[in-house]
């Protein structure tokens, strides 16, 4: 398809909102629509995009096909974009999680495909088309005894990370999978194909199954990095047969090139008025998606303050460890992601800004108060004793069960008095008096979740202090100043933290990959095809598109955050984490 302005668009589906941008061929973008799933479509009744009990954390898939029709009606109906000009859709989804379709499934997305399907919506059209109208949530924490399963499979921990790059999580799709076949035998009888979010999002856009992707495939515990097939013995546990036939069948294949698979169905051509050569490329998993926002170098790490947080790296070392996670990189054959991920990012700090707001009498989810208390706060809490001693301040704030470290819900104060800088701290759990609640959580929840990626990126970079190159914030809360400077003036005390003068980093990495993929399909002479890092060359400006809006920082502040001995807090920091039950 040849058109004179090309455009193309990223979708994000994760956990709290479905986003879409237009992006053109220079990568700039020229429109965003959003879906927030509690706010619109309030008829769900989810909680921040999921139902919750107990340690079960599941999303209706029904939502996401109202979702996908309204960010595709809010698009159309912004008029800011020609969509006949639409070239190419990528998109990059909430990870892990997973759709049983049913035998009927492949005929009711084919039916996607006819001329008067546009005359339903998609939620009715597909409504008969699941062996579960659930999906479970990655941040579910409901199979340990699968996860068990999983790494005795194996030899344990440590072997299943060098084979599948993780070690086994609650929230990876092999063991969630595996919880449906022992505790859901009708539901897993029914399912006669598994997509991962990421190719069920695609699969709609098609109107037919496509398949999963080479790097959101490393999310399940399933995938062996090493040799880039199944993994014959972890794939046993869901299926006993000799050949694993059933279980292969229900996966698919795993598209390994950012290529187009399909055309969009006809659904969205007669609805949304998308070109039928509209191509459909791999969807990926939304960090995987987030690390093709910007041209990254070795060091760089992105913080990713979602729903989750993650901090990202780009590598060409495959070094899996059980401590960290290793994917696939989602287009270059040659690098691999490395990632940390927290169940407890935005929700947790919400908590604490309700809290604060309460105590000041603010109605509002307003998040003045809790930035003013920031940006007065001493950093750690520290204060100097009569005796000398130091005394600073440490808090552990996971009101869900967390993944890093894997701990059940809860809050922890401590504070750490500290004679001379020794190693020889008393932690003490707080008691009343030293600590104000909850105006001295503000800074200690910002400071204890950027110590955590800072004490963990220790084994993935390659500097010689061990610290990153540079940090690039992005995710909601990072439109928040205020959370990002704490946080960069511990993972960065010096310099080189940056947030991207872009709204959503995840969107827009879906949206390059769109164009990526076309331009490569387009460029029939293999030699001229660009790789990832080529492709940014010339639609890339690093003066224009990252921004450091914390430069300007307060005198004392800086220097009191730079002369702490941050190997001494780190210590400190890993043996109260180590407490946590
Ligand atoms: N100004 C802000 N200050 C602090 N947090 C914010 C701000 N704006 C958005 N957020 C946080 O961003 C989170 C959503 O992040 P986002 O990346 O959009 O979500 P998702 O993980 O669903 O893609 C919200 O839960 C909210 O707490
Ligand atoms: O579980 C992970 C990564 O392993 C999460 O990062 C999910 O992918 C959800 O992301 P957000 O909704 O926070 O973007």
């Amino acid at each position: 398809m040849t058109q004179n302005n090309p455009l193309y668009i990223g979708l994000d589906l994760s956990t709290q909102q479905l986003k879409a941008a237009v992006i053109n061929q220079n990568l700039q973008t020229l429109d965003i629509a959003k879906v927030e799933f509690e706010v619109d479509l309030p008829k769900y009744k989810t909680k921040k995009g999921v139902y919750q009990n107990g340690k079960e954390i599941v999303a209706p898939v029904a939502m996401w096909l109202d979702a996908i029709d309204l960010v595709f009606e809010r698009l159309s109906q912004n008029k800011r974009v020609d969509m006949s000009h639409i070239q190419g859709i990528s998109g990059a989804c909430q990870q892990h999680g997973t759709v049983f379709w049913n035998d009927k499934a492949a005929n009711l997305l084919n039916g996607l495909t006819q001329s008067n399907a546009h005359k339903t919506s998609l939620a009715e059209h597909l409504a008969e088309s699941l062996a579960w109208k659930l999906s479970p949530n990655w941040q579910d924490h409901s199979t340990e005894e699968e996860c068990q399963l999983f790494e005795a499979t194996v030899g344990g921990k440590n072997q299943l990370a060098q084979l599948t790059g993780s070690k086994a999580h609650h929230r990876f799709s092999g063991p969630q999978i595996l919880k449906v076949k022992r505790r859901m035998s009708t539901v897993y009888e029914a399912t006669k194909r598994i997509s991962l979010v990421s190719s069920f999002v695609a699969s709609v856009l098609a109107g037919k199954l496509l398949n999963i992707e080479r790097s959101d495939v490393c999310g399940m515990n399933l995938w062996d990095i090493n040799t880039q097939g199944w993994n014959e013995d972890l794939l046993a546990l869901l299926d006993s047969s000799s050949d694993k036939s059933d279980i292969k069948k229900k996966l698919g294949p795993i598209e390994m090139v950012n290529r187009p698979m399909a055309s969009v169905s006809k659904y969205f051509v007669n609805k949304y008025g998308l070109n039928p050569d509209c191509r459909i490329l791999p969807f990926t998993g939304d960090n995987s998606g987030t690390i093709l926002s910007l041209p990254l170098e070795a060091n760089d790490v992105i913080v990713s303050l979602g729903t989750s947080t993650t901090a990202l790296v780009v590598t060409e070392n495959y070094a899996p460890s059980s401590i960290y996670h290793i994917f696939n990189h989602p287009i270059d054959p040659k690098s691999y992601m490395g990632m940390l991920c927290y169940c407890n990012g935005s929700l947790a700090r919400e908590m604490v800004r309700d809290q604060v707001n309460q105590k000041f009498k603010i109605s509002d989810k307003s998040w003045d108060k809790f930035n003013e208390i920031s940006m007065n706060g001493v950093p750690l809490g520290l204060s100097e004793l009569e005796n000398g001693a130091i005394e600073y301040k440490l808090g552990f704030y996971f009101p869900l069960g967390e993944i890093i470290p894997s701990v059940s819900p809860v809050t922890r104060r401590v504070v750490i008095n500290n004679k001379d800088n020794h190693t020889s701290a008393v932690i003490e759990n707080i008691k009343d008096g030293k600590w104000q609640i909850p105006t001295d959580d503000v800074v200690a929840i910002l400071e204890s979740q950027a110590l955590s990626i800072r004490m963990r990126l220790r084994s993935m970079m390659t500097t010689t202090n061990k610290l990153p190159q540079r940090v690039y914030f992005v995710g909601g809360a990072s439109n928040n100043d205020v959370i990002c400077k704490i946080m960069a003036r511990v993972l960065k005390p010096n310099e080189g933290s940056y947030k991207l003068d872009m709204a959503d980093a995840c969107v827009i990495g879906a949206a390059s990959k769109a164009v990526h993929g076309c331009e490569i399909a387009d460029t029939k002479d293999s030699s001229k095809q660009p790789s990832w890092n080529e492709f940014f060359k010339g639609r890339w400006n690093t003066e224009l598109q990252i921004v450091e809006p914390w430069k300007s920082e307060d005198e004392q502040t800086n220097i009191t955050y730079q002369s702490i001995n941050w190997d001494n807090v780190l210590e400190q920091f890993e043996l109260a984490e180590a407490q946590l039950k």
